[in-house]
């Protein structure tokens, strides 16, 4: 994705990625995609946690930081490339790990449409343990993009091993081991539906394509899918403990990420467990109601990781945001549900044109407030608001 030539293409021909008949704005995005989801669906993806507090302060949460402007720049030339983990990425923008994306249309293949917008925007994709196709499928369609896979640590060791060598064997860059959700928060959206899309079998396609997980059933999961799922349930969710680092750890010699660190206690611990990245986010505000927004706490974790890359997400809604979070020390941002949004309206072109949208906006932001290059972006280029 080529950046700094927005004036020129849009007059031309329209800026490129971007689907003409999709908003350009969030609150529009959402609108249309809650019209376009069935009622479930939507309530599952736009969900959160309790009556919703933590996941609005979330994006409220960026309104209380004020970007700088600087003239005299001449910042006709920016650079948005960012080293991780020693991969250059075009960009310090990601696709957080979205689970059950099968729901979010594309005849339930959207994970290997995401991995195709990956493939065309050159943005990242965290593929979910939770996917409908198999990871294998799903890095399949990362072409030159890296990606990387999330690990939901089932109780069963031998299997979360499998799956962490399936992804090394199928190209991943990176393993981001999610801490939040070893048991789903109180949704009461979902409860009050009883809809857990997860429960029926829309995302399991990792566990049922595994050599361990198939081992352990009687029957396999073709011939007595209920019992298949029962498993599933039972090895779901390891509450893990500072003791299992050092095994998460030695499982793999990728880049090991922790995500779910809020706390600066937690970051230097998992820093010393030798993990290679930390991950600040509050699962976009999924897991716990009335906490702190992740951006609230984003500064002192990365003091706390002291040099190690620290991945950001939670509330990201437009380029603006993206911009804050770096200059608050985050080394790359993840985008979770404007993502899904733009999946469920335009599939692959959908993703794109989000993720498009969210970069333009963001260059011409550091262009226009004469912040060219990412390392311009620090704490002073913000003022924080009453
Ligand atoms: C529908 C949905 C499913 C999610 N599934 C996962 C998942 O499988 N693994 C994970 O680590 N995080 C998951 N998340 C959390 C995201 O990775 C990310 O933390 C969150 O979406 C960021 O908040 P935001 O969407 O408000 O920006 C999910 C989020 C949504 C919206
Ligand atoms: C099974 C779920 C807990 C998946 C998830 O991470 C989410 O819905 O936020």
């Amino acid at each position: 994705m080529a950046h700094g030539d927005y004036q020129l293409e849009i007059y031309l021909n329209g800026l490129s990625g971007v689907v003409p008949d999709l908003p350009m704005e969030f609150e529009e995005l959402a609108e249309r995609a809650k019209a376009a989801m069935s009622p479930s669906v939507w309530s599952y993806v736009h969900g959160g946690a309790g009556s919703e507090r933590t996941q609005r302060a979330n994006v409220s949460a960026f309104d209380r930081w004020g970007l700088v402007p600087r003239m005299f720049v001449g910042a006709a030339e920016r650079d948005l490339e960012v080293d991780l983990f020693g991969l250059k990425l075009s960009s310090p923008v990601f696709m957080a790990p979205i689970g059950v994306l099968g729901i979010c249309g594309q005849d339930g293949h959207g994970d290997l449409a995401t991995a195709r917008a990956a493939a065309l925007s050159g943005v990242p994709m965290v593929a979910s343990t939770l996917s409908s196709d198999p990871l294998e499928d799903v890095a399949g369609e990362f072409g030159d993009t890296p990606g990387f896979f999330q690990l939901y640590t089932p109780k069963d060791r031998e299997l979360a091993e499998s799956l962490v060598h399936r992804a090394e064997k199928a190209g991943y860059q990176g393993i981001v081991v999610t801490l939040d959700t070893w048991i789903p928060g109180w949704r009461p959206r979902d409860l009050a539906t009883s809809n857990f899309p997860q429960l029926r079998g829309h995302c399991l396609s990792n566990y049922f394509s595994d050599p361990v997980f198939r081992a352990g059933l009687d029957k396999s999961p073709e011939e007595d899918p209920g019992s298949a799922v029962l498993r599933w349930v039972s090895t779901f969710g390891n509450p893990l403990t500072w003791d299992d680092l050092a095994w998460l750890r030695s499982l793999t010699d990728l880049p090991l990420i922790v995500k779910g660190i809020c706390h600066p206690d937690d970051a230097r611990r998992a820093k010393d467990g030798g993990v290679d990245g930390i991950y600040c986010s509050n699962h976009g505000g999924r897991q716990a109601d009335g906490g702190l927004p992740a951006l609230e706490v984003l500064p002192e974790v990365v003091d706390a990781a002291d040099g190690l890359p620290v991945l950001f997400d939670s509330g990201v809604r437009n380029g603006a945001d993206v911009v804050k979070a770096l200059a608050l020390g985050a080394t790359a941002v993840g985008i979770g549900r404007p993502y899904a949004y733009g999946l469920a309206l335009g599939g692959t072109p959908g993703v794109v044109h989000v993720l498009r949208s969210l970069l333009a906006e963001a260059d011409l932001l550091m262009a226009v407030d004469g912040y060219p290059a990412l390392g311009d972006l620090t704490r002073d280029a913000l003022r924080r608001l009453a």
